[in-house]
């Protein structure tokens, strides 16, 4: 099993947690898509959303994902909102295995305070506004190949259950 395993879901789900120990259970290498662009621009990604526009950042997604699907033996984050677009949806799940984490609204909440900062579509939203967008946004991470809930769930268990999940598909 060495395809590219590729981990969606709405901002603070646990991509980056998860994905970090599924890299290290699996020896696999881990990158961040978000943490990528931000390296190669040398901006923090509010930043090149107030400096560049979202349609430019969207754009720099699609080119870095549709790229780094294609490696192997590779743990892929992708932001939350990179689903949005048909094209990264239809390559991931060409090349790639995609596992979409999902959590409640009532425990996503408690972790509002640390997203916020750093987050630009949660800026200026009221709490309403914002579990508009999370409702929203459920239906581009239903293109995957396997959902987990994580809300009972610590990231270690819910890498184990990912590994389970590819072994078998494999
Ligand atoms: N299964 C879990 N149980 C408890 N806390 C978790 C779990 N997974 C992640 N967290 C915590 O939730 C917060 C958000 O996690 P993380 O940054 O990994 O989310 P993300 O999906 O990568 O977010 P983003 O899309 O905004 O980059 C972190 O503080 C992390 O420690
Ligand atoms: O949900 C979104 O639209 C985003 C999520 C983050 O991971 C970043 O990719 C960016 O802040 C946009
Ligand atoms: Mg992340």
């Amino acid at each position: 099993m060495d395809q590219t395993i590729v981990l969606v879901g709405f901002m603070g789900v646990g991509k980056t947690t998860i994905g970090q120990a599924l890299a290290r259970k699996l020896d696999f290498q881990f990158i961040d898509t978000d943490q990528r662009i931000e390296a190669e621009m040398g901006m923090q990604t509010t930043d090149i959303f107030r400096v560049h526009g979202e349609a430019f950042f969207r754009q720099k997604e699609k080119e870095t994902i549709t790229q780094l699907v294609k490696k192997k033996k590779t743990v892929l984050s992708l932001g939350g909102g990179a689903f949005l677009q048909a094209a990264i949806r239809d390559t991931c799940l060409q090349d790639g295995i995609v596992i979409c984490l999902s959590l409640s609204f009532d425990g996503w909440k408690e972790r509002l305070d640390d997203l916020l900062p750093t987050r630009p579509v949660l800026q200026g939203k009221s709490l309403v506004e914002i579990e508009e967008l999370f409702y929203n946004r459920q239906a581009i991470y239903q293109s995957h190949h396997k959902k987990v809930v994580t809300d009972a769930l610590t990231p270690e268990e819910v890498a184990d259950e990912i590994i389970e999940f590819v072994l078998k598909k494999n």
